[in-house]
């Protein structure tokens, strides 16, 4: 009788539930429900403005996804619940909520609903950049030895500046909730009634670390004598490994579900990291590139060490037996969609329509047929500020050589090549740092969708790129999870890593450099270098000083 596994992704504006038959790898169905409040990142529901760089979600939208995305899964599948040995989930992340003790999110209590610092705070939130610079000032006066674990900087996305900006701007929100936590372990409690913290969001987002566990005391008191106890008052040290059993599926989940009481549901996972099981990416000298909305980068290493321009390492935090380095780009599709969505004249908008296809679909046609150099265009991926080697979200964009005759398409490339020299910088961190990378692979949306973009990648970074084998990587990688947190008698698979070996997949397809267009390239990065440089390491901080005007 055939067994399945349920993995669950939930990005920025959706979440996909994945159905895979656990001895065949075949993906039976797919399920997508996109989140009816979307991204609150100018209002509440309540028509209460939010401020600059803010981005909240409202909870109940994970909770009615999961009833959405499986019963649809159940239903055009016909597979019967008995037969689904395991769920995985995994999550956009840092993205973090306050909850009551019992787990209700403090934004559905009375007195909270009409609170912004009462709601989920989404990765990409970044009105906490001020809190950032304090705790890294902090850090590196009292000389943290964590600090270089993060690549010399904590983002502003993190969970410890979030924190900081509750209790600074609300402190009422901060005494009121009885936990903090990221939405992903907070949807493992709903589903399993108790709560069991994932060692990878709290190592890569939550400076918890495998030896020495979160900071001190003392560097919390030093931050502010209130948040001396925030580990014991809010967050938990009770944190399990990613490929264990967070526990059993309650009645109550059963019943929201369609699916058996007491199914296993593995600890919750990042949604990047998800992906790393699900492309086989096993050792070192590969990077994996999830791109969607954002890119993260995932590194498998023996060794720990800091890595200038990565975001994060953590033991065991993709596969038990290897480090985990990961760096990331705020800005990727998000950069394309702004584009789309805020600048595209209206005959491209007609003509994407007549011909029904999507305006990325048409701007990636025409952009097609240019020439690296030829739009004469150099840009700055730095749309949605910097992740990577600089840290600082209060930088933003820039397109430089724009003429009367610019058009729209060579913007659309400029943009797609500005995150590819994003990246090639964060290839090079790591390269200098003595990790080389050798191939790169790529998963997520624009892996699949976006067959020109891949070719500017591997032009730009000189190196070959393969293609994940699902267009739902990260749901993949999940239901692999869903797998390690049942029973193996029941699976047939000793660990996680097994699994990832014979589930995971790659297509055929690579991209190869080619030797002309990285020629070229070669010359745009080393200007693409003195742009960021210039703007981004304090020569010329105009960007700052037009947004400090603007929060005015
Ligand atoms: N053909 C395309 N080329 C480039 N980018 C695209 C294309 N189609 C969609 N996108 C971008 O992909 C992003 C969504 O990526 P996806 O991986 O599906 O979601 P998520 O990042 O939320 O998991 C959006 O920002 C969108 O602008
Ligand atoms: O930062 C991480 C993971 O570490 C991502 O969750 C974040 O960049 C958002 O990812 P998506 O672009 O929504 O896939």
């Amino acid at each position: 009788m055939a067994k399945y596994s349920i993995g669950i992704d939930y990005g920025t504006l959706s979440a996909r539930a994945l159905l895979l038959n656990i001895q065949t790898g075949e993906e039976v169905c797919v399920s997508e429900m996109a989140y009816p409040h979307g991204v609150m990142d100018e209002c509440l529901p309540s028509g209460k403005r939010l401020g600059d760089s803010w981005a909240l979600q409202d909870p109940q939208d994970y909770l009615d996804a999961l009833q959405v995305t499986i019963g649809e899964l159940l239903q055009k599948s016909g597979v019967s619940p008995e037969d689904i040995v395991g769920i995985g989930v995994d999550f956009t992340s840092c993205t973090i909520l306050p909850t009551l003790a019992d787990g209700t999110p403090l934004c559905k209590t009375e007195g909270f609903e009409d609170t912004p610092h009462a709601y989920v705070k989404l990765w990409k939130h970044h009105a906490a950049q001020y809190c950032a610079d304090e705790l890294n000032a902090k850090a590196e006066a009292m000389g943290e030895k964590w600090l270089a674990l993060y690549g010399g900087k904590i983002s502003s996305e993190w969970m410890i500046p979030k924190i900081m900006q509750i209790l600074k701007e609300e402190p009422r929100v901060y005494n009121a909730c009885d936990q903090i936590l990221e939405a992903g372990d907070w949807v493992v409690w709903q589903l399993v009634g108790h709560q069991a913290r994932s060692a990878c969001n709290a190592g890569f987002k939550g400076i918890y670390r495998h030896d020495t566990g979160y900071p001190s005391k003392a560097f919390f008191r030093a931050l502010d004598p209130r948040l001396e106890n925030v580990v014991e008052d809010k967050l938990s040290t009770d944190i399990r490994p990613i490929d264990s059993c967070a526990g059993y599926l309650t009645k109550a989940m059963a019943d929201w579900t369609g699916l058996k009481e007491g199914t296993p549901v593995a600890v919750e996972i990042m949604d990047s990291i998800a992906s790393v099981p699900a492309c086989q990416i096993d050792g070192p000298g590969k990077m994996l590139m999830i791109m969607g909305t954002s890119t993260c980068h995932e590194v498998l290493s023996a060794e720990e060490r800091g890595v200038p321009g990565t975001c994060g390492i953590v033991k065991d935090g993709a596969l038990p037996g290897s480090f985990c380095y990961e760096a990331g780009q705020s800005c990727v599709g998000d950069h394309f969609s702004w584009f789309v969505n805020r600048c595209l004249p209206s005959d491209y908008k007609e003509e994407a329509e007549q011909r029904g296809i999507s305006p990325h679909v048409l701007l990636t046609e025409k952009a097609s047929r240019l020439k690296p150099g030829e739009s004469g265009l150099l840009a700055l991926d730095w749309w949605n500020g910097v992740r990577s080697v600089l840290m600082d979200f209060d930088l933003s964009g820039l397109i430089l050589g724009m003429t009367l005759r610019t058009k729209p398409e060579e913007i659309y490339r400029a943009l797609i090549e500005a995150t590819a020299f994003g990246t090639r910088q964060i290839i090079d961190a790591f390269e200098t740092a003595g990790a080389p990378i050798h191939e790169l692979y790529a998963a997520g949306g624009i892996a699949s969708k976006n067959a020109m973009a891949m070719q500017i990648y591997a032009d730009i970074c000189n190196k070959p790129i393969k293609i994940s084998g699902s267009d739902q990587s990260g749901a993949l990688g999940s239901a692999i999870l869903g797998i390690a947190a049942a029973d193996p008698a029941l699976t047939g698979y000793k660990n996680v890593n097994e699994a990832a070996r014979k589930l995971g997949k790659i297509k055929d397809t690579v991209y190869h450099p080619m030797a002309g267009n990285v020629a070229i390239y070669a010359q745009l990065f080393a200007e693409y270098k003195k742009l960021h440089d210039y703007f981004g390491r304090g020569e010329n901080n105009v960007m700052k000083k037009l947004r400090a005007l603007r929060r005015q």
